[in-house]
């Protein structure tokens, strides 16, 4: 049986402040017996998030990583650099890197593999835009998206991936993908890990992202392939992400 997950993404929001008050809440906070919790703040709170968090239900996680082990990439940060920070999982292709950042298939590519080699969990994001969804193409954009990553690992490698599908409509809008939308593309996805490796596919964790709150996360949950949710805006609410994770047990 797969163990649920919530990921609380914080993108370029929260304080310093916020990771002492979450760490607080959710040390006392009664919560389901079998869910993983991951916060992921920005880079310069991992530290204090790494202190605060211990002996917490809360894992800790980053936003992004670099393909590069060291050397001269002003800005950047790399695996073993959040590794030292007691960092579990970091994200990986978000829409907004795509998007904003430009961030190729190939880059993600590299940057899955170099947190493998960091021993991080990658959690690959994936998702259509409107224009594809409604072109029809959501299947061919996701699936395109997770293959290309899956054909560069090994089998070993591919067992340790989470997965995110994060239809980018409906990120930060207030517009979340119904449960059945959702249930679609990622029993589309879960159909494609089988072809692969049946044992990866049942053991796969596959969540969900794209305005996810306290009012709906239930019901995306309650879908069978949904195996947890990336949450953004409302991860940076206690009370909200606590409530998301108590629909998640
Ligand atoms: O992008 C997301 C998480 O990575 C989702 O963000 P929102 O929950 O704010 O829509």
């Amino acid at each position: 049986m797969r163990t649920p997950l919530i990921a609380g993404n914080w993108k370029m929001n929260g304080s310093a402040r916020l990771v002492e008050e979450f760490a607080a809440a959710f040390a006392k906070a009664s919560l389901p017996q079998k869910l993983d919790i991951v916060l992921i703040p920005p880079f310069p709170y991992l530290d204090a998030a790494q202190r605060a968090f211990a002996g917490t239900p809360l894992a800790l996680g980053a936003q992004n990583l670099n393909a590069f082990e060291s050397g001269a990439h002003t800005g950047e940060v790399s695996g073993a650099m959040l590794a030292e920070f007691g960092v579990r999982y970091v994200l990986v292709g978000h829409s907004e890197r795509r998007q904003l950042y430009r961030e190729s298939d190939d880059d993600v590519c590299a940057r899955v593999e170099a947190a493998l080699n960091a021993g991080l969990t990658p959690i690959l994001c994936v998702g259509e835009t409107l224009e594809e969804r409604d072109g029809e193409r959501t299947m061919d954009v996701v699936l395109g998206q997770v293959k290309v990553v899956m054909d560069r690992l090994d089998g070993a490698q591919r067992a340790k991936l989470a997965l995110a599908y994060e239809p980018v409509w409906a990120i930060g809008t207030g517009r979340t993908a119904t449960p059945e939308q959702a249930q679609e593309v990622m029993a589309g996805i879960r159909a494609y890990l089988k072809t692969l490796d049946t044992a990866l596919a049942e053991q796969a964790i596959l969540l969900y992202g794209g305005s996810m709150n306290a009012s709906n996360a239930a019901e995306l949950l309650a879908q069978p392939d949904i195996d947890g949710g990336l949450v953004g805006g409302a991860s940076l609410k206690i009370d909200d992400f606590n409530a998301i994770c108590q629909s998640a047990g």
